[in-house]
């Protein structure tokens, strides 16, 4: 963690602005080619970090990748098992995929426990779970993951989640995609980074059936095999960024590559505000934005309102002419951005836990503060350019992690920004 960001605020953006690639689609569809028997090729690959510390994993089984102008190439044809990288593994939430993965190809895994966005506590319970489910055995020891399977291997079943969970609907659908038999993961998960898994999973042969809804159904294949590039769906977490950023800065943005029903419950938040979105196929206009009104939010699984886009509309509530609130049920924990807005001058609390009050704050000015999160980075960032002065965003490696080419995007908007070495 060395790099920050420099925003020197207070500029008016205009222009327009293409969303790439999902980073929650990307994190999970790369530990799912290791299931594959052919290489596999991807189009509208993020250029975040996560990609390259995901490769760097891939690496050390022997898997090599490539990954150039949007598209990655991955031959998982020649792997073979060995340790993974620890500091790679603990980059990034989504290497815990590894785990459902390289069960599903070898029948064991040993995996350190994942890292990513330090958000509250991130239990992986349900994983396990639905591995011990499947019929393989787990135990924990010194933060690693032993998870193996005796003779008979892994086999069909039926799990039911005991809380809505990407993750573990997405490992174990990793893990079960080969099981002989059939697997039923019921509660599962909605995000449409699932249905874009099942899509690339059932391309290539699988069996996945009723991914998007709460119960999924998949047969057991034997073999997986890729036939046709795979094109990522759009991130609709840096749509929301870039949606907030033109309510609260803009002076016309268009944003282009969204698709607008992974965002109703967001867009409607913001039409709720006052904000005059045009939706148009797969584009959305913000003009100018010149009244908020106060609006109260609360965060639940998709298709709820994202925890993930919590904080990046932090900074539009803070133009509202009154107080608005928000209420975190998925990580009531996701504050850290609080103390850092509060250094720009924002009036924002949070005195009860999982509650976020923001009232009228609209004479910002830049100062030096700390990216907790990638989230909490992306607020400061939609903060820094509303302040007036300069702002510098230590800890900005964060905001690398799932913000695709994100200095040339804003650039390209009219921000007066850049990232460099903390040291300089
Ligand atoms: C790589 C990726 O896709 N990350 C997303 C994913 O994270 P992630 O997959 O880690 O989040 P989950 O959907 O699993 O977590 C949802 C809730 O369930 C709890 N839980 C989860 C699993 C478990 O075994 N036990 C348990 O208690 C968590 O603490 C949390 O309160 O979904 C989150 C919630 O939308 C997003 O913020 C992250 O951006
Ligand atoms: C919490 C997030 O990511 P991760 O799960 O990868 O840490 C996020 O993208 O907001």
């Amino acid at each position: 963690m060395n790099k920050k960001m420099i925003i020197n605020g207070g500029r008016r953006l205009a222009g327009d602005v293409t969303i790439g690639g999902a980073k929650n689609s990307t994190v999970a569809l790369i530990p799912a080619t290791i299931l594959a028997d052919t290489p596999v090729r991807f189009d509208s690959v993020p250029d975040i970090a996560d990609v390259y510390n995901l490769q760097i994993i891939l690496n050390s089984m022997n898997v090599k990748s490539k990954f150039q102008h949007s598209i990655l190439d991955v031959d998982p044809t020649e792997i073979k098992e060995a340790a993974l990288p620890s500091t790679a593994i603990k980059s990034l939430r989504a290497s815990y995929y590894f785990m459902g993965a390289l069960l599903g190809r070898f029948g064991r895994a040993t995996v350190t426990f994942p890292g990513g966005d330090n958000i509250g506590p991130r239990p992986i319970d349900q994983h396990i779970k639905g591995f011990k489910a499947l019929g393989a055995e787990v135990h924990e020891e010194n933060d690693t993951i032993y998870i193996t399977t005796g003779i008979n291997g892994l086999h069909g079943a039926r799990i039911f989640l005991d809380m809505v969970s990407v993750g573990a609907t997405i490992n174990i659908i990793l893990a079960a995609v080969k099981a002989p038999g059939q697997t039923i993961i019921e509660n599962a998960a909605r995000e449409p980074e699932i249905i874009d898994l099942a899509t690339f999973l059932n391309n290539m042969g699988a069996k996945v059936r009723g991914a998007g809804t709460d119960v999924i159904r998949i047969e057991g294949v034997l073999e997986l095999n890729s036939r046709a590039t795979h094109t990522i769906i759009p991130d609709r977490i840096e749509a929301g960024t870039y949606l907030s950023l033109a309510a609260a800065v803009g002076d016309g943005i268009m944003i282009h590559n969204i698709i607008p029903e992974h965002l109703e419950s967001f867009t409607s938040k913001m039409i709720e505000m006052g904000v005059d979105l045009q939706i148009d196929g797969d584009q959305i206009y913000v003009p100018k934005t010149t009244q908020i009104t106060p609006i109260s939010i609360k965060t639940s699984p998709y298709p709820g309102f994202a925890t993930d886009l919590q904080q990046p509309i932090t900074p539009v509530l803070m133009l509202a002419d009154g107080e608005s609130k928000i209420l975190d049920t998925i990580y009531p924990k996701r504050v850290r951005h609080i103390v850092e807005l509060r250094r720009l001058g924002a009036d924002i609390a949070s005195a009860v836990e999982g509650v976020i009050t923001v009232n009228q704050s609209t004479n910002l000015v830049g100062s030096v503060v700390q990216a907790a999160e990638i989230r909490a980075g992306a607020a400061l960032m939609i903060a820094g350019m509303m302040a007036d002065g300069q702002t510098v965003i230590k800890a900005a490696d964060h905001i690398l992690r799932g913000y695709d080419r994100v200095v040339w995007k804003l650039t390209q908007l009219g921000a007066d920004v850049e990232i460099i070495a903390e040291d300089n």
